[in-house]
């Protein structure tokens, strides 16, 4: 039998223990397994109580049951859903039950997904968007990703992708028309113009991405600064826990440490780096190193002074020197620390007591106020992956050529207008999915 004819399940809730645990069961079996473990079939999309049994008739658990007959289902195949006590010899033992059923096998991360997008559930644009749904943390991100799993890029893209087909119709038409050489400007107008609005359109969305790509990931700010000038106690302050070790002592920190903050929905990776100095400790070198790389690809760098130093402003430099290919160097601001102990640095920077608090408010302000000066244009986002900002650009491309072979009457323009359209439909998965299908979906959790 065909993987795809088995029938899979998974656990599509949290790990075990927890309270109640959602077992979800997708595929032609999917009927018998719900009779034989909940006795007779539930009424469709209605939940139920159900004492489970094993195959030995030995009672599993007291659950609740759903059924969802395909293809009105989240899969498109029939459906059950057990929403059981999430412990683990529960699911254990729920798990064993089912997979003595024959035909029925454990399912792949994401394959819950393919089977919706392979039974057109869902466009990959949707499904694109329901992968970053799960794996959103803040209120921005899950908007975006929201966006998207509500189709707003996938309608746009079947809409021209139907008016470029119509287009090169129009061309076509036109071409047989005229029997030889040169087609007539006139029958080619309509099409023209059709191919400059779509042309219009899609600039216009692919312009709007702003940095809708990085909301996906966060945007990096780096602490950075020589040792012991309480990198780790900010660090510490900003993520309201001991994520990193201080001491008196410098060189305390070695590693990158991160942590994942929330500034006002938008999502920000905090990075602790080693002070930065000469050093004959190979490992505080390496440290080093690797402070000074995550800071230069950094967003932001915090660049921490303390006391009555300037800032060395040969250090700061040296630290984005860096500005290798098209990236520009970052910004960098100074935050003099250590206030508390008295001293006050010229204006212009930010002047805090890691370890007392003060300043931290204004810091973490200006921190959301530069997060959302760079996902500014990112409100309204449809593109949100660079798969999806290639393939658009290719249609771009292809309309634009097309757009300047059908002025001067050539037949070719319909062949460009057939590129626009299959890169449109790369984009919804409409065609040539084999390649990008696995790499989709494998980065899926399990269950979904
Ligand atoms: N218990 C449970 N909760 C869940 C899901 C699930 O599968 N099970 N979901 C899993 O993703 C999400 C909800 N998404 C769903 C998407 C489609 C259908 C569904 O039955 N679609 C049918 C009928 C449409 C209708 O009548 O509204 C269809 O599309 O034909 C169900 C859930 C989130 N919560
Ligand atoms: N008085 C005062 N002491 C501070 C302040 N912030 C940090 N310290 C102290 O400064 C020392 C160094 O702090 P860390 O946070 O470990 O400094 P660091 O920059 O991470 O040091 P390295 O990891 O070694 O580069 C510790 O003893 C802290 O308690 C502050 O605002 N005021
Ligand atoms: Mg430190």
């Amino acid at each position: 039998m065909h993987p795809r004819d088995q029938t899979i399940f998974a656990l599509s809730s949290g790990r075990p223990p927890s309270a109640i645990a959602l077992v979800r069961v997708s595929g032609p079996q999917a009927r018998r397994v719900l009779t034989s473990l909940a006795g007779k079939l539930p009424a469709p999309r209605q939940a139920s109580r159900r004492l489970l049994h094993d195959a030995a008739g030995q009672p599993i658990d007291d659950a609740v049951v759903l059924w969802f007959p395909g293809p009105a289902s989240a899969t498109g195949e029939d459906v059950a859903e057990f929403h059981v006590h999430g412990g683990r010899a529960v699911l254990a033992t729920l798990f064993n039950t089912i997979s003595i059923i024959p035909n029925t096998r454990a399912a792949e991360p994401g394959e819950f997904t393919r089977r919706a997008f392979e039974n057109g559930k869902l466009d990959l644009t949707e499904a694109e968007g329901l992968d970053d749904l799960i794996h959103a943390d803040t209120d921005r991100q899950r908007r975006q990703a929201l966006r998207q799993l509500q189709g707003l890029l996938g309608h746009r893209a079947r809409d021209w992708r139907e008016r470029i087909i119509e287009a090169s119709a129009l061309i076509e038409a036109g071409i047989d028309f005229s029997d030889e050489g040169d087609v007539p400007a006139e029958l080619l107008a309509p099409a023209v113009d059709a191919i400059k609005t779509l042309h219009d359109e899609i600039t216009k969305v692919l312009a709007a991405q702003g940095h809708s790509e990085r909301l996906r990931d966060g945007l990096v700010v780096a602490i950075a600064g020589e040792p012991n000038v309480g990198k780790s106690t900010l660090m510490n302050q900003l993520a309201r826990r001991e994520v990193a070790i201080v001491s008196p002592h410098a060189g305390t920190t070695r590693d990158v440490i991160e942590v994942q903050l929330d500034l006002d929905g938008y999502p920000v990776t905090m990075i602790d780096t080693a002070g930065i100095r000469e050093t004959d400790d190979p490992v505080e070198q390496e440290g080093v190193r690797r402070a000074r790389a995550r800071a230069d690809d950094a967003d932001l760098v915090l660049w921490l002074v303390e006391g009555e130093r300037a800032a060395d402003p040969d250090a700061v430099r040296l630290l984005r020197k860096s500005g290798e290919g098209d990236r520009p160097e970052g910004p960098v601001w100074i935050v003099r620390n250590k206030i508390d102990l008295g001293a006050a640095g010229p204006r212009g920077e930010f002047a805090i007591s890691a370890s007392r608090g003060d300043g931290i408010a204004e810091l973490v302000d200006a921190l959301v106020k530069f997060a959302s000066d760079f996902f500014e244009t990112t409100e309204g986002a449809l593109v949100t992956r660079a798969r999806q900002r290639d393939l658009l650009s290719q249609a771009l491309n292809s309309l634009r050529r097309s757009l300047e072979l059908v002025e001067e009457g050539e037949e070719l323009a319909a062949e460009e207008l057939r590129a626009a359209a299959h890169a449109l439909g790369r984009l919804l998965g409409r065609v040539d999915v084999e390649d990008v299908l696995g790499a989709i979906f494998q980065k899926f959790c399990i269950g979904k």
